[in-house]
């Protein structure tokens, strides 16, 4: 386990300086190759940092964004990942970005999967990858108890799985551990106490009951009240 905790006066502060990080690291990455990839998270916590990151100058038209995971809903439904990339992250400069759509309107993710695996290779190893945590210790759509658990984090998993799980609403599509494992620079955004304490639990527990285990090899954490 290797895991650098860097702990911010405020989210404020967090958003700027990560964004801030998240681009240099893709910039440096740029300088000696054509292309970059970035891997973002969902849910209610990246907002800000997507923000920033969107007004930053990059050659974003070299850099691949996808999603770590995706609820199976349509584009334009609340709940999209897709749509929260849309209005907060994929506008202004980063409007250049290729981006890779995970949810591809079939009926189910899993009918999803061969054609995804084929689009989804040129981005691996992904340059930088951004994860999110729930406080049930979940990352991405890896949720303790979910369907296809183990074997999203088995070594040999394909790039992507789908996965139904009592934590999640809806079906779900998600890159599995060795892939986002396998980032070159690998990031974790966690707000507020219970978020840090989950973390702290987890490094104790075994990646099937806290799967953000699986990622804690080579993991920078960006914690904020
Ligand atoms: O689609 C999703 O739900 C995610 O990508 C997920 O892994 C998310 O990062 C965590 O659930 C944290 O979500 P919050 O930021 O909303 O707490």
């Amino acid at each position: 386990m290797n895991v650098d905790f860097v702990e911010y006066p405020d989210r404020e502060m967090l958003a700027l300086i990560l964004a801030d990080k998240l681009a240099s690291q893709l910039g440096q990455h740029l300088r000696t190759n054509q292309q970059a990839s970035l891997c973002v998270p969902g849910g209610t916590t990246p907002a800000p940092v997507f923000e920033s990151l969107s007004a930053t100058d990059l050659d974003w038209d070299r850099v691949t964004v996808v999603l770590g995971d995706e609820r199976w809903v349509h584009g334009e439904h609340p709940r999209s990942n897709s749509r929260l990339l849309r209005r907060h992250l994929l506008k202004d400069e980063a409007a250049a970005a290729n981006y890779i759509d995970l949810y591809t309107g079939d009926a189910t993710p899993d009918e999803a999967l061969p054609g995804l695996c084929a689009r989804l290779e040129p981005v691996f190893p992904i340059t930088v990858a951004l994860l999110g945590m729930g406080n049930d210790m979940h990352t991405a759509s890896l949720f303790p108890g979910a369907d296809h658990l183990a074997a999203a984090l088995a070594p040999d998993a394909p790039p992507v799985l789908a996965i139904r799980a009592e934590g999640a609403d809806e079906p779900r599509i998600t890159l599995t551990a060795p892939y986002l494992r396998n980032a070159i620079n690998l990031h974790l955004l966690i707000t507020g106490p219970e978020k840090r304490e989950a973390f702290e639990r987890a490094q104790k527990l075994d990646p099937l009951e806290a799967p953000i285990r699986a990622l804690m090899d080579n993991l920078t954490v960006h914690w904020a009240e």
